[in-house]
């Protein structure tokens, strides 16, 4: 049986040590963090995630605010809403819920925030920065940020000359992941949908990074004996035996089976979720600290 890591332990952590460093800058220089989040229409799933970065937000001491934009909104509306808060001395992180609605072009949305701001890590300059090794200066996307530390309470240093499969290659996770293992001396491949014998792969894997979206679509016969696994993925399935019409959340691994094989696996719930958010504060608390002058902590 797997040793399961326990992303909210580990989160409760990360947050504990932005709180006091939100505080000791705060004693210091008189600035607070302040994180805006910027949601565009009424998709459910999106709240409860905002909700839930406000609260974080609210608990670490920082300034949360919230702006909530129609789902009829245009471009140009929202372009306005960033460059009001890119030049908000209030305002030390940006980050824009996605996806957005269809009339919108997220990508030039993301490049219109201010790179100093992007605490999704999602603009060309850190995106550039972290694929260059500029990891002092970089924002790293949450998720994948998340991922490594989860990674390293179990593993350590111990990346070094590990293989590594990641399952996805998306600009949020796949592809940023892919960066940080490298950096820590894995021998990574990113596998995607047309990876040959995808399972053959896993089985070469010591380290399993499984993001792609389906539903327990990793099995446990892909897994080496000893492998960590890390379950990005966040799947609302339907859950007849919890009564009509019931949901509940899995990730891309069927961990029932895994848990069985791995030396350590992350929960959906309580994984790489609460790690995200924890990141994103703590990548706000950085932001916070250059914008004042002061050398960040590392979390
Ligand atoms: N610009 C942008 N940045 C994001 O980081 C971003 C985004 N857009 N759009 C949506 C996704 C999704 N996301 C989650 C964060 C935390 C949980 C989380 O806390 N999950 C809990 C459970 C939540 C539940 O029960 O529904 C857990 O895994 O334990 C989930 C999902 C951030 N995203
Ligand atoms: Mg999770």
């Amino acid at each position: 049986m797997a040793h399961i890591i326990d992303g909210k332990a580990v989160a409760a952590q990360v947050t504990e040590k932005v709180t006091e460093a939100a505080d000791a800058l705060r004693a210091s220089t008189g600035v607070q963090p302040g994180l805006a989040v910027v949601i565009v229409g009424e998709d459910p799933a999106s709240k409860v995630y905002v909700a839930n970065k406000g609260r974080t937000a609210r608990a670490c001491g920082f300034l949360s605010v919230e702006h909530t934009l129609p789902e009829d909104t245009d471009q140009a509306a929202l372009l306005g809403l960033i460059e009001e808060l890119n030049t908000d001395p209030a305002i030390h992180g940006i980050l824009v819920q996605l996806p957005l609605p269809a009339q919108i072009d997220a990508g030039a949305v993301i490049q219109a925030i201010a790179p100093e701001k992007d605490v999704d890590g999602f603009h060309f300059i850190n995106v550039g920065k972290l694929s260059t090794g500029e990891t002092e200066t970089a924002f790293v996307p949450c998720t994948p940020a998340g991922s490594m530390v989860l990674l390293q309470t179990v593993m350590e240093r111990d990346l070094s000359g590990r293989n590594a499969v990641v399952i996805g290659r998306s600009n949020i996770v796949g592809k940023p992941m892919f960066n940080l293992l490298l950096a820590a001396n894995a021998t990574v491949t990113v596998a995607h949908s047309r990876t040959a014998d995808l399972p053959a792969l896993c089985r070469t894997a010591d380290i399993v990074v499984a993001a792609v979206g389906r539903p327990q679509m990793v099995k446990g016969d892909w897994i080496r004996p000893g492998a960590t696994v890390i379950d990005v993925g966040m799947n609302r399935i339907p859950a007849p035996e919890r009564g009509e019409g019931k949901t509940r959340l899995v990730g891309d691994v069927d961990f029932e089976a895994a848990e069985k094989v791995a030396a350590a696996i992350t929960p959906v719930p309580g994984g790489v979720g609460p790690m995200t958010i924890a990141m994103l504060m703590a990548n706000a608390c950085v932001a916070a600290h250059r914008a004042a002058g002061r050398t960040p902590p590392r979390f």
